[in-house]
């Protein structure tokens, strides 16, 4: 990252780190300010910051060496894919440094300039994240924004826009009204930068709602293209009205399958349409149209292996989560270009678009709870999304298989016992795959663990990382 303070660094930097996450491309992000307050502490004045402070300026070349030498050792050891170093990076010296370092392990560089003109944005900024940053605990916030902007002021004494015309770069000025990339080369570098092309900050509402209950519900079968039921034709009737008095008069678009049951619940919606293909529910293969028990019978050993590995599971002649999640790619990429859109989808679908926002693990997407007749509310904020879910009161079946615990699938593909075992929940519960939904009010789920969240390690020595430059300490 290359960037002044307070210009959206560290929010690119999990919006890239999640994106790529989900696609499956280990990523991680290494936050030289967690180094900085780990080395040195929080709540440093802003002189701390000022170029002509020597000890500052030290202090802050140990931090970014520290973070430096984590992430070659998390390259080399830990098999990571893409780096996200996120840090000012605002002179070309700086930039030299780090070319220097990563090219002696063969890593590619991408810089990633985040530019931004807007005082209204860069303020709201400071408002929103800086001001609750480890930085100003305690402090009062007028006083924490003036110290903010003074630290903002030493960087620009420094700061040198990317020029380097040699280097690998994309630019992005004030939230994406100008783009500018240089040499940039390769599949990778191609989809970071198209992604980032696409992200936009406008406040906007992403809802998410399954297709009412279908006839293949009731009856417990998976797959096929079947019509809604009558309760689930009763909760097309009633879902404009939740949308309505939730968004009021603020436009949107509604995202549907090509699939009957999600086009026959966008029916009364009175909003612009757009059918996806791509949004369609994940293919069962030769298990399309069959329950969880013919399944079981038919192909126990299928049956086990989907419980054991469950996002890689590939159905005979069908599909896995893995696949969905690359064919759902465009309309991730999509979601992040527009503004209010609900999508009308599928369990397994939507469970992976809610991933993604969520920032949920392949181990734990395929487990996600989406109820039928029910709609969750994204919204969008600076390090990821406020949830809401509003469950509208028409029963209808719960589709949610849960995680079979080992030991009950290992004995499950055992025939000849003709043991006939219940499901088991999470928590060791019997649970009914079929059972009646009961209702719940409004939920916030707990946020799940963010990858992208570094540990701030203070390395000891530096003793394989050169650091090119007089002025840096050789021990730290
Ligand atoms: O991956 P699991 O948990 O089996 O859930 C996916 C299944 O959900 C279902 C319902 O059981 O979705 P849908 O309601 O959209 O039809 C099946 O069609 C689909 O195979």
């Amino acid at each position: 990252m290359v960037g002044l303070p307070a210009r959206g660094k560290t929010y690119i930097s999990q919006k890239v780190c999640r994106y790529l996450t989900w696609l499956g491309i280990k990523t991680k992000v290494f936050n030289v300010g967690n180094y900085r307050r780990q080395l040195h502490g929080a709540n440093l004045p802003h002189t701390f910051f000022d170029p002509h402070n020597t000890l500052g300026e030290q202090q802050r070349r140990e931090a970014a060496a520290a973070a430096l030498q984590d992430m070659i050792r998390w390259f080399n050891e830990d098999q990571g894919i893409v780096a996200i170093y996120d840090a000012t990076n605002s002179t070309t010296k700086r930039r030299r440094w780090l070319c220097d370092q990563l090219g002696k392990h063969d890593i590619q560089v991408l810089f990633i300039e985040s530019i931004c003109q807007d005082e209204e944005l860069i303020l709201a900024n400071i408002k929103d994240v800086k001001l609750s940053s480890p930085d100003y605990v305690n402090i009062d916030p007028d006083e924490a924004a003036i110290d903010f902007r003074a630290r903002i002021d030493h960087y620009k004494e420094q700061y040198e826009t990317i020029t380097e015309q040699e280097l690998t770069y994309i630019k992005l000025i004030n939230v994406g009204s100008q783009n500018i990339i240089n040499q940039i080369q390769g599949y990778l570098e191609s989809r970071i930068v198209y992604y980032l092309m696409n992200l936009h900050i406008a406040p906007r509402k992403i809802y998410f709602s399954r297709h009412g209950e279908s006839q293949y519900n009731l009856s417990g079968k998976i797959g096929g293209d079947s019509n809604l039921s009558e309760r689930g034709k009763l909760y097309s009737i009633k879902l404009p009205d939740l949308i309505k008095n939730n968004l009021g008069d603020q436009d949107l678009t509604v995202w549907t399958s090509t699939m009957k049951r999600t086009i026959e619940t966008s029916q009364n919606l009175d909003y612009p349409k757009l059918q996806w293909k791509a949004l369609d529910e994940l293919d069962a293969g030769v298990c399309d149209g069959m329950t969880y028990e013919e399944i079981e019978q038919k192909y126990p050993e299928d049956f086990a292996n989907r419980d054991e590995d469950k996002f890689n599971y590939r159905y005979r002649g069908g599909e896995s989560y893995g696949d969905v999640v690359l064919r759902l790619e465009p309309v991730i990429m999509e979601l992040e270009r527009h503004e209010n859109i609900l999508i009308i989808g599928h369990q397994a679908i939507l469970r992976c678009v809610y991933a993604y926002f969520m920032n949920y693990s392949h181990e734990e997407l395929p487990y996600i709870k989406i109820p039928l007749h029910t709609v969750i509310e994204l919204t969008p904020k600076a390090y990821g999304c406020e949830e809401k879910r509003f469950k509208v009161d028409i029963e209808a079946v719960d589709t949610h298989r849960p995680k079979i615990k080992k030991s009950t699938s290992i004995r499950k593909i055992n025939t000849n016992l003709k043991l006939k075992l219940p499901a088991v929940g999470a928590s060791g519960e019997i649970v009914n795959p079929m059972s009646p939904i009961i209702p719940i009010s409004p939920q916030l789920f707990p946020k799940p663990s963010n990858s992208a969240t570094t540990t701030a390690k203070a390395t000891t020595s530096l003793t394989n990382l050169d650091i090119g430059d007089s002025a840096w300490p050789d021990k730290i």
